[in-house]
């Protein structure tokens, strides 16, 4: 049996680890990974894997999970493997698998009902859903957003922020006047005016998701939109910052500058109105891409001048992996984004807003059969709960810079391998780029191979996503892991 920690630290992290919050929730959460097949896949993942191929697609499979042996920050495979787990469900998981908290919330009655009476909540909400959002999803709302409405996927969240921005946009250009003839006519054909014209501007590398319109404006991969019919929407550069930050201070400013200068100019020449902007705090399936306060407030005080709805993407960054809640709050905004988009972490998904208008005023135009899902508020509401009862958000952002001072300190060791860390005081939100794609696939699977399981982004980075109860014990297992790998390659 392989053990990732050797005895010394072993000792020491069983020691303190009834201390930390963790343990809290987790006391027969493994000390170290265990790592029992030869390789990862294992040969049950492997065969059941294959015996999935037969009926649903494969192709993107790491290993079969075990989710009724997962526990907190340690994943199980078919094979009886633990995984330490930084990736968790492409950053999906806030509280660890199987946290005791949300089991209880799960076999609540409120739960039940949600279960099996799924309603159709714009036509029929349930008597406790004011309160199920008012409890949780709207306790946790960004500053200056006290409205949210609620949908199905990260991907639904920036579709219905698009059309909320559309139909504001014509709204207001159709002041009292109601829908033309022409317009009621035009739109059942598919075209202009009742058809919009109008566009949806993102950035360069950006993801927002995989439906037809979030789709169009995301821009990270090839392989994410070919075949694919697309709206011809336009894109502007998200900065490309150079690495230690404080030592290219001029440079990541100019740097800023310049995209700040292309984004105005994009819209100055915009042959049609940009109803939109939508941006990530991190791009993080581009590739982990940051950009500094300075350039979001630039980008907030352009959709200001000219009349553009501004919708921050937080459906990775959002829920405290990056050490407040919302990311855009390291921005210091003078005024709030007008629409925050939210989902993973929180298990819902959807958007908040600040303004009434930019909910319509006819039913059945922002409207789909389910309309989010009580069960998953239900969730988000125990999630948020947890959040702040233990204070995660700051242990996360101490943990974040524990663990981002002993990365540096060690992958600074290997300089032809790897480069540009990032996520400094950004909690857990880490990454770093590898000097080829095939040295990141290789360092993916040897640190699985050694129990712990990562995930990639861009072209050849990969980025740090563990639960909000990681600690610095589970760090130490990472950095150990991470140093074997690396001085093996
Ligand atoms: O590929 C997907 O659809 C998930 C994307 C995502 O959120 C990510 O990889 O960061
Ligand atoms: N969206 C899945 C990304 C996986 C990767 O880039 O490695």
């Amino acid at each position: 049996m392989y053990r990732a920690v050797k005895s010394n630290p072993l000792k020491r992290i069983a020691t303190q680890s009834k201390r930390f919050v963790c343990s809290k929730y987790f006391p027969e959460e493994p000390i170290v990974p265990t790592i029992l097949s030869s390789h990862i896949p294992g040969p049950v993942s492997t065969k059941l894997n294959n015996e999935l191929g037969e009926v649903y697609s494969n192709s993107a499979t790491y290993f079969v999970a075990d989710y009724f042996c997962s526990i907190g920050n340690y994943i199980s495979d078919a094979d009886g493997n633990k995984l330490l787990d930084v990736y968790c469900q492409i950053s999906s998981i806030p509280l660890g698998y199987n946290n005791p908290e949300l089991i209880k919330a799960a076999q609540s009655e409120e739960m039940i009902s949600a279960i099996v009476n799924r309603p159709a909540l714009a036509c029929f909400p349930s008597t406790n859903y004011k309160q199920i959002l008012e409890d949780g999803i709207l306790a946790a709302a960004p500053a200056g957003l006290d409205k949210v409405w609620t949908g199905l996927s990260g991907s639904d969240a920036n579709e219905m922020a698009y059309k909320a921005a559309f139909m504001y946009a014509h709204s207001k250009k159709r002041g009292e006047n109601g829908f033309t003839a022409e317009e009621l006519k035009s739109v059942m054909e598919n075209k202009t005016p009742g058809a919009s014209d109008m566009v949806i501007l993102s950035f360069n590398k950006a993801f927002h998701g995989r439906l037809f319109g979030s789709l169009s404006t995301t821009r990270s991969k090839e392989i994410h939109k070919l075949d694919i019919p697309a709206f011809p929407w336009p894109k502007t550069p998200f900065p490309q910052l150079k690495y230690p930050l404080n030592e290219y201070e001029a440079e990541n400013k100019a740097e800023e500058d310049r995209c700040l200068q292309e984004l105005e100019s994009t819209i100055k020449n915009s042959s049609k109105k940009i109803a939109a902007l939508i941006v990530e705090p991190v791009q993080a399936e581009g590739g982990d891409n940051h950009a500094t306060p300075y350039f979001f407030q630039g980008v907030r005080d352009l959709t200001k001048k000219h009349d553009i709805i501004f919708i921050v993407d937080e459906v990775q960054t959002g829920v405290g992996a990056s050490g407040k809640f919302w990311a855009h709050e390291h921005w210091n905004l003078t005024s709030p984004p007008d629409i925050v988009t939210f989902s993973k972490k929180f298990q819902a998904a959807g958007f908040y807003f600040g303004n009434p208008d930019l909910q319509p005023k006819q039913p059945y135009r922002q409207f789909n059969t389910w309309c989010g899902d009580p069960s998953k508020a239900i969730l988000a509401k125990a999630i948020y709960q947890e959040i702040v009862k233990s204070d995660l958000v700051n242990h996360t952002a101490q943990v974040g810079d524990y663990l981002y001072a002993q990365l540096k300190a060690l992958l600074g060791k290997f300089p032809d391998k790897v480069s540009n860390l990032r996520g400094e005081n950004y909690g857990t939100f880490i990454a770093w780029d590898c000097a080829t794609l095939e040295i990141r696939n290789q360092v993916l699977l040897s640190c699985r191979a050694k129990g712990v399981n990562i995930g990639g982004c861009g072209d050849a980075s990969i980025r740090l996503r563990p639960t909000l109860l990681f600690e610095k014990r589970h760090a130490d297992i990472l950095l150990s892991v991470l140093e074997d790998v690396h001085k093996a390659l």
